[in-house]
């Protein structure tokens, strides 16, 4: 049977309207069918399709193309099978490099930068910065976002998902046009978009581009004013200061010819509510309204609403997921240790001080509060430690960051804000003193070590009161090939509501303090030695009323 044959009988009572040349099976747009079936991919990069011609050509339901009969001849077994075996080739090549697409006609990957349909300004400057191979986020995007296709791509925590959308960007911009923005590079902090524009500054060496970041508001009210002389070509930012610009009346900046809108960590982006952007992105959207706009999303994690999206409002996605959706990087060595308590936590600590940490060494709290009190403690123990966080100076958080990264700080206690996307260089162990507030975030701050290529490792303290998400957390630990208890992945599912209310508000702590509890409930009152113990009694009924938690194994496999 030939491809011919199948087409008849796959097609059998179809109508074919010539009317706008688009092809249609008992009235489905095939062109225009949605993304959901996974296909391999058929026609190659580089080379053109010599033996089909668009307008003789219809597409089948399952991808497969062929010519209407009569105008040109059959495809020969023999072509049939070289066609096949390589497609095979391409086929493996994506298993071995972990790599999985989601869509039409999509290009093959390619094996090194020389591939890359790019000038060779741009291979150069990927060499300059080190880098020998693409990995295989930039093996498969960077093709199809060159051919200007939108895509959605999940890849690891430190893949090199920048480079990948930054090499097609730059390329396709060609170079300094007098049009104003015409690539926009949505980032969730302000920290991640300067990271960002210094890459994009790397890479595109040599070409002159303007590549530019919101930092002052009021001097941005009048810099980029849409009548002037619009000398810009790449703004890179987050979210709510554009949108600051984009209300004032008349708004103080346009977005009326971007062409490539890339929205970096777009499930964060995605969230709503008051930690999220998705109303700043429906008017960013809005306000990218050149008919040529195309857009592409990257992650390390992936969720439904991101996913659904992109199927409803992006015309011929692709999606790409390297390895397993939502995995942490395999170059992390992670480990869960029980604690006890809140004081636990600082033994613990003190306890990894005193074997020897390496630097440069992240950790983790819930609240900008708590990475005060850290802070607060850790810095009499001698030890060369800063805090970054929402409440610390736009300077002051520049300069901690520029401090870690020149390994000044071999500490650097963050809260939330640092957990997606920042790159600092050989950051050898994240500490999550804090439970994360879910198994996404965890994914995010554990991916601050073990990039590019380097391993790193990640200890996540638990308490009896961070129960919720142990669980999940578990079972990402047990996919990315890390040991665990067999009794964490087998606790009860929590509720999809306790989840949330989870992530909306981080559990109650006590206070970071190395003081006696005593010390702590005289609130620093003058009290009798009487008036103490009767509180501290009143302090361990209460905690005997509270209902009694499971037993808990500790990671060396001794009860609690
Ligand atoms: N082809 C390459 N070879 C070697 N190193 C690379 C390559 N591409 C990028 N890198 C480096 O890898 C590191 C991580 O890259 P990048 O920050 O883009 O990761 P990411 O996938 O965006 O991570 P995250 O999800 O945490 O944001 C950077 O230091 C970058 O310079």
């Amino acid at each position: 049977m030939d491809t011919y044959d199948i087409f008849k009988k796959l097609s059998r009572g179809a109508k074919f309207s010539k009317k706008n040349n688009a092809k249609q099976i008992n009235g489905v747009k095939l062109e225009e069918e949605p993304l959901l079936i996974k296909q391999e991919p058929r026609d190659k990069h580089k080379t053109s399709k010599p033996e089909l011609n668009q307008d003789n050509a219809i597409t089948l339901l399952n991808g497969m193309v062929t010519e209407k009969r009569g105008k040109k001849r059959k495809i020969t077994d023999d072509e049939q099978k070289i066609k096949q075996i390589e497609q095979e080739k391409i086929n493996h090549y994506r298993n071995i490099n972990n790599i999985t697409v989601v869509g039409r006609h999509i290009p093959d990957p390619c094996k090194s930068f020389e591939d890359f349909t790019v000038d060779n300004d741009i291979i150069n400057n990927l060499k300059q910065c080190g880098f020998e191979e693409p990995t295989p986020i930039q093996k498969q995007a960077v093709p199809l976002m060159l051919q200007g296709r939108q895509i959605l791509a999940c890849a690891p925590t430190g893949s090199g998902k920048t480079a990948a959308f930054l090499v097609p960007v730059i390329q396709s911009l060609k170079g300094p046009q007098k049009q104003g923005f015409r690539a926009l590079i949505l980032c969730p902090t302000r920290e991640l978009a300067k990271q960002t524009q210094r890459e994009c500054d790397r890479l595109a060496d040599g070409r002159g581009f303007r590549v530019h970041i919101i930092s002052k508001i009021k001097k941005a009210m009048t810099q980029y004013n849409p009548n002037g002389s619009q000398k810009y070509d790449i703004l890179v930012t987050t979210p709510n200061r554009l949108c600051y610009l984009l209300k004032q009346d008349p708004p103080a900046l346009s977005l009326r010819n971007v062409e490539w809108l890339i929205i970096d960590e777009a499930d964060k982006l995605f969230e709503s509510g008051v930690r999220g952007f998705r109303e700043q992105l429906t008017d960013i959207l809005k306000a990218c309204d050149n008919e040529n706009r195309k857009i592409a999303m990257f992650s390390a994690t992936y969720t439904p609403v991101v996913a659904k999206w992109c199927v409803h409002n992006m015309k011929g996605l692709v999606r790409i997921t390297i390895g397993h959706r939502n995995a942490a990087t395999e170059l992390v060595k992670q480990e869960l240790l029980f604690v006890g308590n809140e004081h636990g936590k600082l033994l613990a600590f003190r306890d990894l001080v005193k074997k020897g940490l390496s630097p440069p060494v992240l950790v983790f709290v819930q609240s900008k509060e708590r990475a005060q009190q850290l802070f607060n403690e850790l810095i009499y123990d001698g030890i060369n430690v800063d805090a970054i966080h929402s409440d610390r100076t736009q300077l002051q958080r520049d300069n901690t960051v520029r401090c870690f990264r020149e390994g000044r700080i071999w500490v650097l206690i963050c809260t939330e804000l640092m957990a997606r996307g920042v790159d600092f260089k050989g950051v050898n162990l994240v500490i999550n003193y804090d439970f994360p507030p879910s198994a996404i975030s965890y994914v995010h701050r554990i991916g601050r070590a073990g990039r590019a290529g380097r391993e790193g490792q990640a200890i996540t303290f638990f308490t009896t009161e961070d129960t919720t998400n142990l669980r999940s957390i578990a079972h990402v630990l047990k996919e990315s090939g890390c040991e665990v208890p067999s009794y964490m992945l087998k606790l009860k599912k929590v509720s999809k509501a306790q989840k949330k209310k989870l992530q909306a508000s981080a559990p109650k702590r006590d206070e970071i303090v190395t003081k006696p509890l005593y010390d702590r409930l005289k609130g620093g009152k003058k009290m009798k030695f009487r008036e103490i113990s009767k509180k501290i009694k009143e302090k361990k009924e209460s905690n005997a009323k509270k209902p009694k938690k499971r037993k808990i194994h500790l990671t060396n496999g001794e009860n609690e």
